[in-house]
């Protein structure tokens, strides 16, 4: 029997990325939801301690292993902002399109454009764990003012790759899963795990 593992996210672009990461790890994979699990309370002011705490409660709820995700977007212009607060940046509910103005009305009276994409993961194997496997991953890329396409989620339509020519948002999903600051968090995580 392949061993059950929780997705601690209710995020459907994340869920989505970590179904095709994880496809051909050896578990079976199932999101929180699922389970009836609810959104954890992130109150931190780091992406690993809401990560762990977000994995400590998909398995205490379940009974399974769980993966966190935290993550966000930085831009260096506004001192890492929205950084950890990226997902709630224009206030409850949490919406993309909204975040994302706000992003480009902050940035107007700005000439630094740069930013990064910045992933942490927690892995616990049971909810008290007192050894969580914690990677991170990273990616650097411009805020443009101009959406550009309709793939991923989040800030990916104002995500721009200079080396790509292209925002986020415009890459097939097995480009963005190659490049990502969850790409690379994930691989990183499955290495510590062999
Ligand atoms: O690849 C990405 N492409 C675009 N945007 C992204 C990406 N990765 C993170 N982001 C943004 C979305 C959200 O504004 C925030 C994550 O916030 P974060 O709290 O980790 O996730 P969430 O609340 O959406 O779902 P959950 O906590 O249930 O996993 O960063
Ligand atoms: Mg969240």
């Amino acid at each position: 029997m392949t061993q059950k593992l929780i997705l601690a996210s209710n995020n459907a672009g994340k869920l989505k990325e970590f179904n095709e990461l994880l496809a051909t790890v050896g578990f079976d994979v199932r999101a929180q939801g699922e389970y009836g699990v609810p959104e954890a309370e992130e109150p931190f002011f780091t992406f690993v301690e809401n990560a762990l705490a977000k994995a400590r409660h998909a398995s205490r709820l379940t009974g399974l292993p769980a993966l966190a995700d935290d993550s966000g977007v930085c831009v260096n212009a506004l001192g890492g902002a929205p950084g950890v607060f990226s997902a709630r940046y224009a206030g409850e509910p949490k919406s993309d399109a909204r975040n994302s103005a706000k992003l480009i009305a902050d940035l107007a009276a700005h000439d630094d454009m740069s930013a990064y994409y910045y992933c942490v993961l927690v892995f616990v194997r049971h909810a008290d764990d007192p050894q969580p496997v914690i990677a991170d991953g990273r990616w650097n890329g411009i805020i443009v003012p101009e959406a550009r396409g309709e793939g991923g989620f989040g800030y990916d339509p104002h995500f721009y790759i200079p080396e790509l020519g292209k925002c986020t948002a415009e890459l097939a999903p097995e480009q963005k899963n190659r490049l990502s600051h969850r790409g690379q968090a994930l691989r990183a995580l499955v290495e510590k795990l062999k």
